[in-house]
């Protein structure tokens, strides 16, 4: 075979399900959610947590609304069983929680186990054993019998070390590790076993946790597995049927939810998906998933940011920008169109309509992240992102035309240095080439009278150093303005658009002017901010009639 050769693999094998039924399905409801950010994700760190690093994840699982937490493997290993005497002995676990902890079906490890549980109000035991065709063959060398077997003793032990702690309230949970890389007739045929152990009933019910160990197939084949599942296994009422993806082949949350789709009840996973390999089910992008669906995740994650910072000082991994949903760089919009979409839409927005933005599935508010990031330009930006950074920062409203050739000039500085144009840049940009009101044409002063229905001015301007008085009428004082220009300079000009808003608070001007003339023949545009609403408008004719005599890099 070649080096890389995929004939060296097998593809996974479907299973034969008839008349299937998770596929006309959806979900309507948040699934019983059980964090093992504290086992799995910590088992698959370079560097397993301290207990001090645990006991502030664990804080943040509290807070977030998690109400079962797997908190450890305390027979594996010392810190861990100090994390749960920790719990226990410092009062830690609230009254709705419930820590589980996991075991190997080996009876000293389980009597570990249950002391390390001393005192506990209500716990979780969850143990498990390998009954995958790999894993019976080449890891265990036993036969099916054998590896029920396997299941069974280890179902026992928990049963008895549970019957000598009386005073805690068990649940015990059982995971056929690998059950997607088992037959499920035999996976099902263990689990029977395992429950005629343990005879739960629907007063009290036990959890049967089906792991995808190692994720080797399309979500569907998954889903498919968990409906046979449910649909074979005995007492179903009397178990919780609960999932476990991995992210191997980058599914794993597509699988949980089409497991949820299939009959499951119950969902174990990680924040952020942290765990063995490529992760576990990432439980923020399966909870924001549902909540951008309209269902309540019922877990609170309006401050992912805390929950990040938390999550890479206790596994020291970072989390990737574009990471769904919470990613640093997720509600950003650099690209021209989408940001003239946001731009639209978020102006379109009633606050008490559903949530309609292209582009933004949900809100950024909704976790705390603001409308500062949703549009940064760069050269890939448009006239729609400058337009939205300059109203959002500076409470500019450009026209249309303005924008058009602004963009055109945010462009030109962003390929001669690329990377981000920030929005103090971009306002440097705008005031630079259009607003132009003091050189070479100064005005030093006006006056404007209404004379026989029109306006009359009289206009003082400088330029190099010459003063000049110049009169003119018109319908306005704008082109009374223009009037007197060209009776001044010869020049053919005409007003093509204007506008003109107020400021918001805070800004030292009061009111923000924009023109477009035509002088002999050619567009001009020109803008000016000023505390008087009428000499805005005069000031944005100088800036264009400034713009005609020094381009901006002249002027500059
Ligand atoms: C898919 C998962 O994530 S499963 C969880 C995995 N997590 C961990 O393993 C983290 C914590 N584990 C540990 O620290 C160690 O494995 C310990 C302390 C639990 C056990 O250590 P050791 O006793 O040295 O055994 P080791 O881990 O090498 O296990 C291999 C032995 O246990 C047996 N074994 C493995 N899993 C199980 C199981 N679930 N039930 C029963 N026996 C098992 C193996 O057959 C093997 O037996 P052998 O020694 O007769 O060949
Ligand atoms: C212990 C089990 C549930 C596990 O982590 C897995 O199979 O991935
Ligand atoms: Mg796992």
């Amino acid at each position: 075979m070649k080096p890389f050769d995929h004939r060296k693999y097998r593809p996974a094998p479907r299973i034969d399900l008839k008349e299937r039924r998770w596929p006309d399905r959806t979900i309507d409801k948040a699934p019983r959610w059980a964090s093992v950010d504290l086992r799995d994700g910590n088992q698959a760190l370079l560097e397993p947590m301290s207990v001090e690093q645990k006991q502030r994840l664990w804080q943040v699982l509290v807070e977030t609304g998690f109400k079962e937490i797997e908190v450890g493997f305390p027979s594996a290993s010392q810190p861990d069983y100090d994390f749960v005497r920790w719990l226990i002995d410092e009062n830690r676990i609230p009254a709705d929680v419930t820590v589980q902890v996991l075991v190997q079906a080996r009876e000293e490890l389980i009597q570990k186990t249950f002391d390390a549980l001393d005192g506990v109000h209500r716990a979780i035991v969850h143990v498990y054993n390998s009954t995958s065709t790999v894993q019976r063959e080449r890891v265990f060398e036993r036969d099916r019998e054998g590896i029920k077997a396997i299941a069974v003793q280890g179902a026992e032990w928990l049963r008895r070390e549970a019957a000598r702690h009386p005073n805690t309230e068990w649940v015990f949970q059982y995971s056929p590790e690998s059950f997607s890389n088992t037959e499920m007739d035999y996976a099902v045929e263990v689990c029977d076993a395992v429950l005629e152990a343990w005879e739960p009933t629907a007063m009290h019910p036990c959890i049967i946790n089906l792991p995808a160990t190692v994720e080797s197939a399309t979500p569907n084949v998954f889903a498919d597995q968990v409906e046979y599942f449910c649909t074979h296994i005995s007492r179903r009422e009397a178990v919780v049927v609960s999932v476990h993806t991995h992210n191997d082949r980058g599914s794993a949350v597509a699988a949980a939810e089409m497991a949820l789709l299939a009959g499951a009840d119950r969902v174990e996973g990680t924040l952020l998906g942290n765990g063995e390999r490529t992760g576990n089910t990432d439980l923020v992008t399966m909870a924001m998933n549902l909540y951008s669906q309209g269902v309540d995740p019922e877990l609170d994650l309006s401050r992912p940011d805390h929950i990040i910072q938390v999550y890479s000082e206790c596994t020291g991994l970072p989390v990737h920008p574009r990471h769904p949903w919470v990613g640093e760089l997720v509600y950003t919009a650099f690209s021209g169109s989408h940001q003239d979409a946001i731009r639209k839409c978020l102006n379109r927005q009633q606050p008490d309509e559903p949530w309609q933005v292209a582009y933004l599935p949900i809100d950024p508010h909704d976790l705390g992240r603001d409308y500062q990031a949703v549009i940064r330009v760069n050269s890939q930006s448009g006239k729609g992102g400058v337009a939205f950074v300059l109203e959002r920062d500076y409470g500019l409203r450009i026209p249309r035309w303005m924008q058009v050739e602004l963009a055109r000039v945010v462009q030109q500085a962003s390929e001669s240095q690329p990377g981000e144009v920030d929005s103090a840049a971009i306002h440097g940009l705008f005031l630079e080439h259009f607003v132009r009101e003091e050189a070479p044409i100064r005005l030093k002063g006006y006056h404007v009278d209404r004379r026989d229905g029109r306006e009359v001015i009289e206009a003082r301007l400088s330029e190099a150093g010459t003063e000049r008085i110049l009169q003119g009428e018109g319908e306005g004082a704008l082109s009374a303005l223009v009037d007197a220009w060209m009776r001044h300079s010869g020049a053919d000009v005409s007003v093509v658009d204007y506008s003109e808003h107020a400021l918001g608070e805070g800004t030292d001007a009061e009111a923000a002017a924009y023109v477009l003339l035509n002088v002999d023949g050619q567009r001009v545009s020109g803008a000016a901010l000023d505390h008087d609403t009428l000499s805005a408008p005069i000031k944005a004719v100088l800036s264009a009639l400034n713009r005609v005599r020094a381009p901006a890099s002249e002027a500059a």
